[in-house]
């Protein structure tokens, strides 16, 4: 496309938006990640020798590749902020460029931006359940290939503390955070040796995994036993880790074990395929387990596997673009925009979003994108403006924001949306309308295009 593009409209301009259709997980929101990795890229994009080789096996003509040796992406990017509560059918990225940038940076941006958003999202609904219990993220075996490295940093982003992933936590600045393998304790044959080493080695931070023999008749016993030790020495054993069986049987009587030999600060970690519904069972059930190890179902993002997020084609040279389908839903929307989000008196959010032509600039009534009986007026709201401009001309236009900063603004924001859009069974579903002005030019563009 792009080498076409090259020969038949060099100087095109394109606005494409970045939106995803249902949300993941039958959940009532996702939480966008993964925009500043974006950003990162498009400032240090470019083709090297070796690229422009292999494209010129592949039959590219010179010209063209004289062309691809300069590229670099000069466009303007408009977005929701990395964390925010986003909702479907309504952009939250935009890309204004020339079209062959805008082109050639599809796959990248939505290969980022939906895989961290559904692992955000995942991360975030654990989060929920577990309140204020310490998550650590341990996904990165399970996890697909590569993936699992930007599952760590988007699993930080919906409320995780840490991650078992150094690499990932070297370079995004996460706390790196682990515990031991069975086949530590199974290379000794003797539990107890095994704890006693690993305590002297590390005495900080020393987690004990008890259950490779017999939970609460060896593991916990042997682990009791090196406590006290650890106590003589002057440090504490800072906690045992569950990871088989009834893990809230376990957890009490562990509990019960431990305050009676006077190790009430000795925490208790648990693992083993939990996700979002184990973790409220067992918040339920009154499993004094302070410390969660979440591995396959967050960074595999199950059972859901990928957010359907799509790229679309909305102006060319200052033309509205449409793409109609069979599937009412599906037919994108045409123009430049903006989203707006209503307040309340108290500030929180309302529960509704209004998408409008970009060059509207009062907002005054939405309407629901299909059902014609459907509008609610937006009169007296106080609204924000959503997408706020990242990049211009290639650049960022403010400092990058750090993981920690970005989860601490996605906390921030989801303190906003009210409790009956997070619960797991049928939560309340987020509106999103249009502006009368962007419907009634959506709908012109429809019957143009219609056989
Ligand atoms: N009290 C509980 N309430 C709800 N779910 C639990 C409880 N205890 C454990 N689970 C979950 O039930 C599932 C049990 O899985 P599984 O049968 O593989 O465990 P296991 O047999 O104890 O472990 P392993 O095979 O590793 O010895 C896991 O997802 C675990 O997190
Ligand atoms: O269950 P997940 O949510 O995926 O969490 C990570 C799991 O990975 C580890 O087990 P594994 O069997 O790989 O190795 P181990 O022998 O070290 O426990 C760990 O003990 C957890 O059980
Ligand atoms: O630190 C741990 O205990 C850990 C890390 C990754 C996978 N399973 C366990």
């Amino acid at each position: 496309m792009a080498q076409v593009y090259f020969k038949t409209k060099p100087d095109g301009r394109a606005v494409f938006d970045y939106y995803y259709r249902s949300n993941p997980f039958n959940g009532g929101y996702v939480i966008f990640a993964g925009l500043e990795n974006v950003l990162d890229i498009l400032e240090n994009l470019k083709f090297v020798d070796s690229d422009l080789e292999f494209l010129e096996q592949h039959g590219f003509e010179q010209e063209f590749l004289d062309y691809l040796k300069d590229f670099r992406f000069h466009g303007t990017i408009r977005s929701s902020q990395e964390g925010d509560v986003v909702f479907p059918n309504r952009p939250i990225l935009q890309v204004e460029a020339n079209i062959i940038e805008a082109q050639v940076i599809e796959t990248m941006l939505l290969n980022l931006l939906n895989f961290q958003s559904l692992i955000a999202t995942k991360a975030n609904r654990i989060r929920h359940s577990a309140k204020d219990a310490t998550l650590l993220d341990m996904g990165l075996r399970r996890a697909h290939a590569t993936g699992g490295y930007y599952a760590s940093r988007a699993a930080v982003i919906g409320g995780f503390d840490g991650t078992s992933n150094v690499k990932a936590a070297e370079d995004f600045n996460i706390t790196a955070s682990g515990t031991m393998a069975h086949s530590f304790i199974q290379s000794y044959g003797d539990e107890l040796q095994a704890f006693r080493d690993f305590a002297k080695v590390r005495p900080k931070n020393c987690v004990l995994l008890i259950d490779t023999y017999n939970t609460l008749r060896s593991g916990l016993q042997n682990a009791i036993t090196v406590a006290k030790e650890m106590e003589q020495e002057g440090e504490q054993l800072m906690g045992v880790r569950l990871d088989s069986g009834d893990l809230a049987y376990l957890a009490k009587q562990t509990r019960k074990i431990l305050d009676d030999a006077n190790l009430g600060y000795v925490k208790i970690v648990a693992s083993n395929q939990l996700d979002e519904f184990v973790i409220k069972s067992l918040k339920d059930q009154g499993a004094p387990i302070d410390i969660y190890g979440v591995g396959t179902n967050l960074v595999t993002g199950k059972p859901d596997a990928a957010l359907g997020g799509v790229y679309k084609l909305s102006e060319f040279n200052d033309d509205p673009r449409i793409k109609l389908s069979e599937n009412i839903i599906k037919v994108s929307l045409p123009y430049k925009k903006q989203v707006y989000r209503m307040l309340d008196k108290a500030g929180m959010f309302y529960g509704a979003d209004a998408v409008a032509m970009f060059t509207e600039d009062t907002i005054e009534q939405m309407e629901h994108p299909f059902d014609a009986t459907k509008h609610m007026s937006l009169k007296g709201f106080e609204y924000e403006a959503l997408l706020q401009e990242v990049m211009t001309d290639g650049k960022r236009i403010s400092m990058s924001r750090t993981v920690t900063e970005i989860a601490a603004y996605s906390k921030s924001r989801l303190e906003k949306l009210p409790e009956e859009y997070k619960r797991f069974q049928n939560p309340h579903i987020y509106k999103i309308g249009l502006t009368p002005q962007l419907k009634k030019e959506r709908d012109i563009l429809v019957l143009k295009h219609k056989f």
